[in-house]
């Protein structure tokens, strides 16, 4: 882990007018510091500027005023969970995962051993197409994870499941955490959810964003052990607490 926090100080992101669409400042005024090795949780209105957030800081987009200082600067190794798993279709599982890796040397172990912890190990001689949408997104986990990354970037890794799914990957998270806390997972996360309960669930903090041009609305610290965030009902009363205790900064948030 690098030990210096990431600064992210957007003054203002416009997207230009585009055929009939008029010129709009998505983002405006938007200062995070966020905390080395905790996990954040982005939530907000759907089209807020969510995802354009992500993509400034993963550096995809550098056409905006302000600036973004990485934790280590360009040394910093990024992960990046897309909404869409992203698997080359003609590549097996593993092979998926040993492609992203630098290290080639131990590049099949590694990529093994992270097939195991998702609970993927029997399937790395697969090609994506033969996987469920479940199963992709384990994948897709498990490559962000063997980069082992300074900074993870995760955009609605789990949308659009059935519940039962989008619970047992956010419990699988929960569970590499916990295991490698003192390893991986000092990564700096920033996770982008439209699910108040996904954010309790997995974050030690919760950014709320406004509509556009969006900005820091609230900034809570979530404190729950690893066992809590296991416990549906004890994540559903702090959800429930939430809503009562912030409903108008709230409002248009599942
Ligand atoms: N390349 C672009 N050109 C013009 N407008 C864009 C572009 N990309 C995004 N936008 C607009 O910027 C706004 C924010 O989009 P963004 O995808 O960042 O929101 P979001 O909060 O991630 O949305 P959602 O919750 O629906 O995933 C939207 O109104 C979108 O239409």
């Amino acid at each position: 882990m690098l030990g210096e926090h990431l600064i992210i100080d957007v003054r203002s992101k416009r997207f230009p007018a585009r055929g009939g669409t008029p010129a709009r400042t998505v983002l405006k005024d938007l200062r995070l510091e966020l905390t080395p090795g905790r996990f954040h949780a982005i939530i907000g209105p759907s089209g807020c500027g969510k995802t354009t957030l992500l993509n400034l800081v993963a550096g995809l987009d550098r056409d905006f005023g302000g600036g973004v200082t990485l934790p280590g600067g360009r040394r910093a190794v990024l992960g990046y969970v897309f909404q869409n798993p992203r698997l080359l279709p003609w590549r097996t599982v593993a092979e998926n995962i040993e492609l992203v890796l630098h290290d080639k040397a131990d590049a099949r172990e590694r990529a093994a051993r992270w097939l195991r912890e998702v609970g993927m190990e029997e399937h790395g001689a697969a090609y994506p197409q033969r996987l469920s949408v479940g199963m992709s997104r384990r994948v897709a986990l498990a490559r962000a994870f063997a980069v082992e990354p300074d900074l993870l970037l995760m955009d609605e890794p789990f949308v659009s499941l059935d519940e039962p799914t989008a619970r047992n990957l956010r419990d699988l998270l929960v569970r590499i955490r916990r295991t490698h806390a003192a390893t991986v997972l000092p990564a700096t996360v920033l996770f982008v959810t439209h699910d108040l309960r996904e954010a309790v669930t997995l974050a030690d903090r919760v950014l709320f964003l406004s509509r556009p041009p969006a900005r820091v609305l609230l900034d809570l610290p979530i404190d729950l052990t690893p066992e809590e965030r296991l416990d549906e009902r004890r994540v559903d009363a702090l959800r429930a607490d939430l809503r009562h205790d912030h409903a108008t900064t709230l409002e248009g948030v599942s």
